[in-house]
């Protein structure tokens, strides 16, 4: 079976952030976000050190200077959540700030900050940093500002914030859809090869120790004779109920994917080798006493091993294929273990 890859990597515009890893979409945004803001504020920083209004020019170096480090940061360490909160709230301040000490015309700065914290952090949370950001930008403009001409800011960010928070509300929740169906499997509703693969991928890029997880490889034996028998809505019904024997006997936080026809992979989160063992064996004698098929018995070969500590989720991959292939090898119809631990039937 082919090993997966990242696919992060390869087929990105950004591959050359990668840094030999796979980057998450947020980490890069992030660091996106504050290369960009670099250029964007270091020129009016010089420029008022030049005018020598020094708090000012601090004001925006101190936001070059912390931008700079978090990219640093993130690079580094690959955190970019406690980074994005970071960023938004001193974007925020430092925005205010400014506001404060150069008065009423840099209001527009308002805008694309407040914008800019919808990309980095859930909708709600963006909206309520912006919502306080706002109040604390009126107190600060009423003694300033016609009641008109303050009204006309408020109305106005406020209506930028509604649809920022609309619409990255609304991508969210579609990115979310689109990514639960580009990861089921249509026919079993098992997750898909992707996501399996994802999964495998995700293992290896898990900077923290994992709990002790089990890959269970599951074929069918001869299912080329159920369809060749029986036609091919016949094996597909098989394949149905085959997945809904795996759910039955296995935990909520076990998760089955079809990775290929008629093979299926489970990952059974928390299982020692021992315990993924006895469930690989409760999913044989399942399926081989299930009614799959009127007339047909079915069965399914198994193999298990356990996630290295410290190794590649390829090897992972590659011990439980090894141990499938001499279950078929052995006979069918039969589990391996990858290590001492064997059974057979
Ligand atoms: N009905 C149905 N059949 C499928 C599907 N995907 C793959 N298959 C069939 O699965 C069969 C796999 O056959 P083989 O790879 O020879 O494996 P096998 O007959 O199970 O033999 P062993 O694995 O060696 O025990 C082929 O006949 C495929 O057409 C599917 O979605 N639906």
């Amino acid at each position: 079976m082919p090993i997966p890859e990242s696919r992060n990597s390869k087929d990105s515009p950004f591959a050359w952030l990668s840094d030999r890893r796979q980057r998450s979409k947020e980490e890069i945004i992030l660091m996106i976000m504050c290369a960009l803001s670099i250029p964007s504020i270091l020129p009016f920083g010089l420029y008022r050190l030049w005018q020598g209004a020094w708090l000012s020019a601090v004001v925006d170096l101190a936001l070059v200077l912390a931008m700079s480090l978090v990219i640093v940061h993130v690079w580094h360490t690959g955190r970019y959540k406690l980074a994005s909160l970071g960023v938004t709230l001193f974007y925020s301040a430092g925005m205010l700030a400014t506001i404060y000490l150069r008065g009423m015309p840099l209001v527009y700065w308002a805008y694309p900050t407040m914008i800019a914290a919808f990309f980095m952090l859930r909708p709600r949370v963006a909206l309520g940093i912006n919502s306080v950001s706002l109040l604390v930008l009126v107190a600060m403009l009423l003694p300033q500002m016609e009641l008109l001409n303050l009204l006309t800011v408020v109305v106005t960010i406020s209506l930028v914030n509604l649809f920022a928070y609309i619409f990255s509300y609304r991508t969210g929740l579609q990115n979310r859809e689109l990514h639960i169906e580009a990861e089921r499997d249509f026919l079993t509703g098992a997750g898909n090869r992707r996501a399996f693969d994802s999964k495998l991928i995700s293992y290896a890029a898990e900077r923290r120790p994992q709990p002790e997880a089990c890959l269970l490889l599951l074929d069918l034996d001869h299912f080329k004779q159920v369809n060749d028998q029986h036609g091919h809505p016949a094996g597909d019904q098989v394949l149905r109920r085959l997945c809904d024997v795996l759910r039955h006997h296995t935990r909520v936080t076990d998760e089955i994917f079809r990775y290929g026809g008629e093979e299926f992979a489970i990952i059974a989160n928390g299982a020692s080798l021992r315990a993924a063992g006895k469930l690989a064996e409760t999913l044989r004698s399942a399926v081989a006493t299930a009614p799959l098929l009127d007339g047909h018995p079915i069965t399914a070969s198994i193999g298990v091993a356990p996630m290295p500590r410290g190794g590649l989720a390829s090897e992972w991959l590659e011990q439980a294929d090894k141990m499938l292939y001499a279950a078929k090898e052995g006979g069918r119809n039969m589990v391996r273990l990858a290590g001492a631990m064997e059974e057979r039937q």
